[in-house]
């Protein structure tokens, strides 16, 4: 590379953080709940380059909370168990013996990966579920589904206590019933609705492996309202696992959450295009507030 292209790149770096300034000012002290799904996840460098965005947004005073998926990885352990599994409307029913592998594989492998990704970072994670200082207590969401759990009490203090600390909570989406030694399985969109709620977060993002809401042409409708969601299910344009996402997206923004926002965890750097750039990305459901700082 010559000199003189050199400089501009780093002109170029110099500029982006600039411009970037307002953003973080207003993120400064938020509370951004990041739903990281199983097809988002891809392999090693996708996992290190979300960690990396994770880490950034807690170095300039963001307090993300991370809520895991990992679909994926529980179809591969059914499958290698001979454990046949289905879902119903996004949602996987689960007998006795799916929800203790559910609970192995997504409080164990997938969870323990986040953290470590973010360590590696150099950030501070600590991994829970949903059973940890019952965080999120659940009865059942519907007797033909069995053991997956619809959050009826919410406990985050220990969420407050981490940010104080600087950490970062990595959450996994299996929880405590009412009965002892009860276990739920949890939809991963619909916990982290359920704990941005609890916590009025600034935001809710939803990273998943397409680039945002589809209308029945195949295009990204940007912005949505609560109706044009319900129609938009009603008809069968929102379908399978993007129904759980979209219902847990109105239902936080309900609960005070200022906005979620549906975008492709598989884009590089999806979750910092999203909070501080102009630029934004995917499908935006929100309350009422303009997307871009600078117009507030
Ligand atoms: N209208 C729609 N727009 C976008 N995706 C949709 C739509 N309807 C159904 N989907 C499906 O929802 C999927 C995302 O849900 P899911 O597979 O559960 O993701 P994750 O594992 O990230 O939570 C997409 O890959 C897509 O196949
Ligand atoms: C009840 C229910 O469906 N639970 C999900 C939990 C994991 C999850 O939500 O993973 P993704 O975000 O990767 O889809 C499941 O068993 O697959």
């Amino acid at each position: 590379m010559k000199t003189q292209d050199m400089d501009r790149d780093w002109l170029t770096t110099a500029r982006t953080l600039q411009k970037a300034l307002p953003y973080m000012q207003r993120y400064s002290g938020a509370i951004v709940v990041v739903k990281f799904g199983g097809n988002a996840m891809g392999g090693v460098e996708a996992m290190a380059d979300f960690a990396r965005d994770i880490v950034l947004m807690r170095q300039v005073g963001v307090n993300p909370v991370v809520v895991h998926g990992g679909g994926p990885m529980i179809n591969e352990m059914l499958g290698k168990l001979g454990i046949e599994s289905h879902f119903v409307n996004g949602k996987r029913v689960t007998d006795q013996a799916t929800v203790e592998v559910v609970e192995m594989v997504l409080t164990g492998l997938v969870n323990k990966r986040i953290v470590q990704a973010i360590m590696d970072e150099g950030g501070r994670a600590v991994g829970l579920s949903g059973k940890d200082d019952d965080l999120m207590v659940c009865e059942a969401d519907d007797p033909q589904l069995g053991f997956v759990g619809r959050p009826i009490e919410m406990n985050v203090q220990v969420l407050r206590d981490l940010f104080k600390a600087g950490i970062i909570p990595v959450i996994a989406p299996v929880a405590t019933g009412m009965d002892p030694n009860e276990t739920f399985n949890v939809n991963g969109d619909t916990a982290a609705g359920a704990i941005a709620g609890a916590l009025k977060a600034d935001r809710l993002l939803l990273l998943t492996d397409v680039p945002g809401v589809k209308d029945a042409d195949g295009n990204v409708v940007t912005q949505l309202s609560p109706e044009q969601v319900r129609a938009m299910i009603d008809d069968g344009t929102i379908s399978g696992g993007m129904i759980p996402k979209v219902e847990t997206a109105l239902q936080a923004v309900e609960k005070g959450v200022r906005a979620a926002v549906i975008i492709n965890g598989k884009l590089p750097n999806a979750a910092l295009l999203e909070l501080f750039t102009e630029h934004g990305a995917g499908s935006i459901i929100r309350a009422s507030e303009p997307r871009v700082p600078t117009s507030e």
